[in-house]
């Protein structure tokens, strides 16, 4: 059976690792094989840039310097984790991947998502998902399910304030209107198991 890609995206607490793990549950219960991942990380490097990327002061890195440890980071993940799944006929779910840096960096950082999308060109060969879910709550519902998770210790990027996250939002919802055959809007409103089922019906065409 041939791998699959899969990557869930979406603002801050929209859900994506809970149903990364409802997917992949689902997914086995069919009989497929499934590795689940993430970004930034999924491989010893890019869980190193990850820290880096993460961790210290608003500061430490300015959006170009930021967009390319994204990319760097990413690279890595595709060579060492993802990849070698596909070939293994596994399906790769991750949560975040490039539309996370073309929406983060290129739409609410300003870099413009053409510029984010030739580092992914340099970087991975411009590899891309077979599908790409996109989890949306109206503005301010994702952060607030973030926040009584966290408290208020987002990291360096969650931290960004309500503006940075609504252009987040708007990248995404571009992304969508960009490529409509492989960036789904799915609406996250409602109990976890009403979102699995959009989740599954938008990857309809592709299971066995
Ligand atoms: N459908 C839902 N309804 C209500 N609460 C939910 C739902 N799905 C997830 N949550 C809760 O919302 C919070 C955020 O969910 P989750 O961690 O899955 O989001 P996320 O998108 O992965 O977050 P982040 O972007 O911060 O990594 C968690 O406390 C989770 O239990
Ligand atoms: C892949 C990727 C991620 N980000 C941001 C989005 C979040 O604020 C953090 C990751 O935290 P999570 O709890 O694991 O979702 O990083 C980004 O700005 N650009 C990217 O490409």
């Amino acid at each position: 059976m041939a791998g699959r890609f899969i990557s869930l995206e979406g603002g801050e607490g929209v859900g994506k690792s809970t149903q990364l793990a409802a997917l992949a549950t689902a997914l086995e219960g069919r009989g497929i094989e499934v590795l689940v991942t993430r970004e930034p990380g999924g491989s010893s490097g890019a869980e190193a840039i990850r820290k880096l990327l993460l961790e210290g002061e608003e500061t430490r890195w300015n959006p170009r310097s930021e967009a390319l440890l994204f990319a760097a980071a990413r690279a890595d993940h595709v060579e060492k984790t993802i990849k070698p799944a596909l070939a293994e006929g596994k399906w790769v779910l991750s949560d975040r991947f490039l539309d996370s840096s073309l929406a983060y960096q290129g739409e609410a950082g300003g870099l413009g998502i053409e510029a984010v999308r030739d580092l992914h060109r340099f970087g991975s060969l411009d590899f891309l998902p077979d599908r790409t879910l996109v989890l949306r709550l109206e503005s301010g519902e994702g952060a607030l399910r973030a926040r009584r998770r966290d408290g208020e210790e987002g990291d360096r990027i969650g931290s960004r304030p309500p503006r940075y996250h609504a252009a987040v939002d708007r990248g995404f919802r571009v992304m969508a209107e960009q490529e409509p055959d492989r960036v789904k809007l799915i609406d996250a409103e409602g109990n976890p198991e009403t979102v699995t089922a959009r989740l599954l019906y938008a990857l309809g065409d592709l299971l066995p």
